[in-house]
């Protein structure tokens, strides 16, 4: 399903996490890999651990400018921007472009959400790149608390499709200090795949087999995408009980079933609906509620059968920024039901259902 625009456009990886995760280390692994040869990378000025790596490029993160949007959230590294902008003739050699993709290393305090926007709106960055996939490192020695103190690092975790356990092969890091932390992670972000690196060593295919992001340009089955079945189901009887208008709710699967152990701020949260969308209405919905909670909604991924139309349209979001909806001709089996899936910060189950209920009214 691989599209001509999308052939021409490079890849670009995003690997953040906390300071001190792992990062650099995996970079400094992959990147002599052979399969990641003709791989750019592109860390911060103030990088704190040199790159043993001949492309390699420096943005200066202090430089912070204002999307369109004007919101905090939409504040990207205006360096970043640049810096991307400029490598296709900065590492150009007689003409010849010398890389095939782009890994950006983040900061360890950064959200990696504002560099995603830029990659989605910026109209020349975006007719250049096809952001390929977030990587989030997460230290077993440290996670535990760092998730606990700092909300950045959640939202890491949040927005990553690949999530990677690092200095596993330390002594004091306990087979179930492993799998308390993986629940953890699932509780956070269900869609994401978990994998442990090996003293920072990973199989490169790990990160290049990611195209999670374009859903419809990727070979990925649309199921898989959304990866419903990591959502542990809720109790529809309670959820129809709780809000009669949400008649055409055919379940609401939330991870954050379970009581919550962590006091997160972060609860995914799943909602599929019997029978075909409006449009308009649905439309009017994403717009409000996005208005109302966009900073806060962190990811959105849905697939929705819209009345008048032979295939499902794809939506797909990070925090109020949508990528262009896509329609597909056809649907992939005969599973017809639309599912929308959010991750969400300091947003409660019920603020959603009755957001929804209004929707439906
Ligand atoms: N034993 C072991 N040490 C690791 C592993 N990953 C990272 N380290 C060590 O942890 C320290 C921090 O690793 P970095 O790769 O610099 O972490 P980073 O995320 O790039 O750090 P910042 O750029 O400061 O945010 C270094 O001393 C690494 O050698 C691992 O899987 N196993």
């Amino acid at each position: 399903m691989q599209s001509q625009v999308n052939a021409n456009r490079l890849p670009v990886y995003l690997l953040t996490g906390f300071l001190g995760s792992g990062k650099t280390t995996l970079l400094n692994y992959l990147v002599k890999q052979p399969e990641m040869a003709r791989t750019l990378v592109i860390i911060n000025e103030f990088g704190s651990v040199s790159l043993d790596h001949l492309l390699v490029s420096h943005t200066n993160e202090d430089v912070i400018v204002e999307l369109g949007s004007g919101c905090l959230c939409c504040t990207i590294r205006g360096d970043l921007a640049k810096t991307l902008r400029d490598i296709h003739w900065r590492f150009s050699r007689h003409g010849q472009r010398q890389f095939d993709r782009v890994i950006i290393e983040t900061t360890g305090l950064a959200e990696p959400a504002p560099i995603v926007h830029t990659l989605i709106t910026d109209n020349k960055l975006n007719a250049m790149f096809r952001l390929q996939g977030v990587i989030t490192t997460v230290d077993i020695l440290h996670a535990e608390a760092t998730l606990d103190r700092h909300p950045e690092s959640q939202k890491q975790v949040a927005v990553a499709d690949l999530l990677l356990i690092t200095k596993t092969d330390f002594a004091t890091a306990q087979p179930h200090q492993v799998a308390a932390l993986t629940q953890r992670l699932q509780q956070l972000n269900p869609a994401a795949t978990i994998a442990q690196p090996q003293a920072g060593q990973l199989d490169p295919n790990a990160i290049l087999s990611l195209d999670h992001i374009e859903p419809v340009q990727s070979a990925t089955p649309l199921n898989q995408w959304l990866n419903l079945a990591s959502f542990a189901p809720l109790d529809h009887a309670t959820a129809m009980a709780a809000n009669p208008f949400l008649d055409n709710l055919s379940s609401d699967l939330s991870s954050q079933n379970d009581v919550n152990r962590h006091n997160t701020h972060i609860k995914a949260y799943c909602f599929t609906f019997d029978t075909p969308l409006q449009h308009g209405r649905l439309e009017g919905w994403l717009t409000s509620m996005m208005q109302m909670m966009g900073a806060n909604m962190l990811r959105i991924k849905g697939i929705i059968n819209l009345a008048g139309f032979p295939g499902p349209m794809v939506i797909h979001g990070v925090q109020h920024i949508f990528h262009q909806s896509a329609f597909l001709p056809e649907w992939p089996d005969a599973d017809r039901k639309s599912k929308l899936v959010f991750i969400t910060y300091d947003i409660e189950r019920e603020a959603l259902e009755r957001s929804i209920a209004a929707f439906l009214r």
